[in-house]
This record gives C-alpha cells, structure tokens and sequence, in this order.
C-alpha cells in the first residue's frame, strides 16, 4: 500500500503559529530550521551554550538568541539539533530542568530516544522531523522557492495534539513543499543510518575513491581521473534526480548504458548486498550505535584518522585545484 503523502494544502500551520519554538544549536540542521521557520512567519528563538562562537552568526542572520536553559524556559517546542553525541550531556544538565509539562521535545534524528540515551519526562510532546538532506542544503532549497523531503513521528502524544505539531513543523521548515510521510523513531533512525553509511556518504565516497585510484595508479591523468569519477558524479546524478534510472539512460550513449548493465554488477555484487544486510544488522542491533558512542567518549580516535588519510589524498589536491578554475560552482563559504 502506497504511503500517505503530506504536502502544504494538507498541513495546518496553525497548531505552530502561536508557539515560540527554541532551536538548540547553530549548525548544519539548527541554522536552517531557524532561518526557514522564521521565514515561514513563525516565532524563533535561538539557544547556544555559553561563549558559542555561533551566536554572532545567528544573530547576523536576525535571530533572536539565549542560553539553552532559557531558551528552554521560554519556549513551546524545543528542537535540539546539536550533534547525536553531545545531546544527552546537554539534555541532562541544561534542558531537562526546564522542560515542564506542555512543552514539546523535538529532534532532527530518532537517534538518541531510539537507542535510550534520551528519556523525556512524562507530560511533554516527543516528536522528530528528519529531513532528508545535509543542513546547508535544506535552508538553500527553501530559500530557491522548493522543499526537501521530510519524515516525521511522535514518539510521545502528551497533549494529544503532538502529530498536528509535528506536520506543522514539517510545514515551518518547508518538507511539506516536497513531501512528507509518517514513521516511527525506529524506522527513521534504522533507514537514516543504513542510507548515510552504505549508499550516500560511506557509498558514494568510496566508489569514488577507488574508481579514482584505480586510474591514477594505472598511470592516468589524475584531472581526467577527477574530472570522469568526480566531477560527473553530480552531472548523472542530477539526471537520475530529475528523470529517474531511465532518464538519465535515455541521455548516455549507448556505449555507456551497455557497460552500464555489464559492469554495474561486477563492481556492486550479490557479496556487497550481502554486506549491506550485514550492515543494516550491526545497526538494528545497536552495535554501530555502541561503536560510535564509545569513539566519541574516547575523543574521536578512529574518526580523526580516518579524517588524516583524507587531508591531502591526490582527490582532494587536485580537484581543489580544478575547482578553483570554474567560478560558476558555488564557492560561498558555508554560513556555519
Ligand atoms: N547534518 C545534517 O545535515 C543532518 C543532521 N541531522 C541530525 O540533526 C542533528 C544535528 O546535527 P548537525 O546539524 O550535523 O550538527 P552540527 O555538528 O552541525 O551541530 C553544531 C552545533 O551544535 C552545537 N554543539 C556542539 N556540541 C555542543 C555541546 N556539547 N553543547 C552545546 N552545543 C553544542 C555547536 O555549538 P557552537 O556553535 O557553540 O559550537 C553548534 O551550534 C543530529 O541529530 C543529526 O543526526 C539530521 C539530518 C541531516
Ligand atoms: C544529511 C543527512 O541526511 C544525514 C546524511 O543523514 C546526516 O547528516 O546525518
Ligand atoms: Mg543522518
Ligand atoms: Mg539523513
């Protein structure tokens, strides 16, 4: 059965417009909730830790800003959008206090409630809005006029009116525009882990890496090996984006769709979706998640090497050099 699709003509703004809500944190998801939900006429106030280097940003932006404890006092629904692993420390010492009955507690990501790092009191709204793209991308796409898809649910229906809320979340920061469907913590935490690691950033990336690799060490131009496992990345994806598989097959030579059906399953095979089943286990268990706490506790050892190898990596150089020479791609710094 086909799922129920929300769009704008569906979603009441109404249960959110006479609400202030805090967004918690000033990064990649928190600007863009901010900045949208206030450009959707809604009321917004901004919370950061004490001597947050994003409180300039965000006032820069026009946002109102205060400490978390407050912002947390003043509020209706409070969005904590800082990152997976520092929200318990922060929940516990600087939300929980002020989170009386009548609020609602929101996330961006089902992670911590699912996996039991978070437990909000009784009598508040637990609810998540997950948009289905990076920060960045989902204030530059609403600010163009469209939308990103969005997921949401409710873990916890306090007031009875949490669904209502949540939808008209989803409307403030412009999913509905795209589409948006109901899920549970569970499922949105298990898809969202399982896509990021195996096909949209540990997939892409790795792909692309050894593709790169493969022509570079086979005596190559490293520019034609960037520019052909690279940059046309982005060009035949924007085809599949627009026109699905068969579209942008339509727009490849022949040539291309042939080795496209030859080679696509020598490089991606039975064994590698073996391995993203393996992977999908290690995350419904909770060992990815126990994986990624204990790196954090430790300081992040395993993430900053990996992020070492990377730091001047052939890729890198050279496509940074290549990126420089066209001035169309857009090279604004990230606002935060
Ligand atoms: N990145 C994305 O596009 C997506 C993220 N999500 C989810 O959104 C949530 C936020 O992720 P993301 O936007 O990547 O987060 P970021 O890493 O961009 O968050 C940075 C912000 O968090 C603040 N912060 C960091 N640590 C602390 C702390 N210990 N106490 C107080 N504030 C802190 C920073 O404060 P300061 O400014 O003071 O440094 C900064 O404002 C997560 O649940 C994530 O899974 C969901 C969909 C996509
Ligand atoms: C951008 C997004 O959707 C991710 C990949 O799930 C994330 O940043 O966690
Ligand atoms: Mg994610
Ligand atoms: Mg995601």
């Amino acid at each position: 059965m086909a799922a129920t699709m929300y769009y704008d003509r569906d979603v009441d703004l109404s249960p959110i417009e006479d609400k202030l809500v805090a967004i918690i944190g000033y990064g990649s998801q928190a600007h863009a909730h901010a900045q949208n939900l206030r450009d959707s006429g809604l009321n917004v106030v901004v919370g950061l830790r004490e001597g947050s280097a994003s409180r300039v940003k965000a006032e820069q932006a026009g946002l109102r800003v205060t400490t978390v404890e407050d912002a947390t006092r003043e509020a209706d629904v409070v969005m904590l959008l800082i990152p997976d692993e520092a929200q318990p420390g922060l929940y516990e010492a600087s939300i929980a206090p002020h989170l009386t009955p009548g609020k609602a507690l929101a996330f961006g990501h089902g992670f911590n409630v699912h996996f039991g790092r978070i437990t909000p009191p009784e009598g508040v709204d637990v609810f998540l809005v997950a948009p289905k793209g990076p920060g960045h991308m989902l204030r530059r796409i609403y600010a163009d006029g469209g939308g990103m898809p969005g997921i949401f649910a409710v873990a916890q229906d306090a007031s009875g009116g949490a669904r209502a809320l949540a939808l008209a979340y989803a409307r403030g920061i412009g999913c509905t525009r795209a589409g948006v469907l109901e899920t549970t913590f569970k499922e949105e935490t298990e898809t969202d882990l399982f896509g990021e690691q195996s096909v949209l950033c540990g997939g892409v990336t790795h792909l692309i890496q050894a593709g790169f690799e493969t022509l570079v060490e086979a005596g190559y131009q490293p520019e034609i090996a960037y520019f052909e496992t690279l940059h046309e990345v982005k060009l035949i994806v924007d085809l599949i984006y627009e026109k699905g598989f068969s579209g942008m097959r339509h727009s490849i030579s022949n040539t291309a769709e042939f080795g496209d059906y030859v080679t696509g399953p020598r490089i991606i095979t039975g064994e590698t979706k073996g391995t993203m089943r393996e992977v999908l286990t290690d995350i419904q268990q909770g060992r990815f998640a126990e994986r990624f706490i204990a790196d954090a506790e430790a300081g992040f050892p395993y993430m900053q090497e990996q992020r070492g190898k990377m730091r001047g990596h052939l890729l890198e150089t050279v496509g940074q050099e290549l990126r420089d020479k066209m001035p169309f791609i857009e090279k604004k710094e990230l606002e935060v």
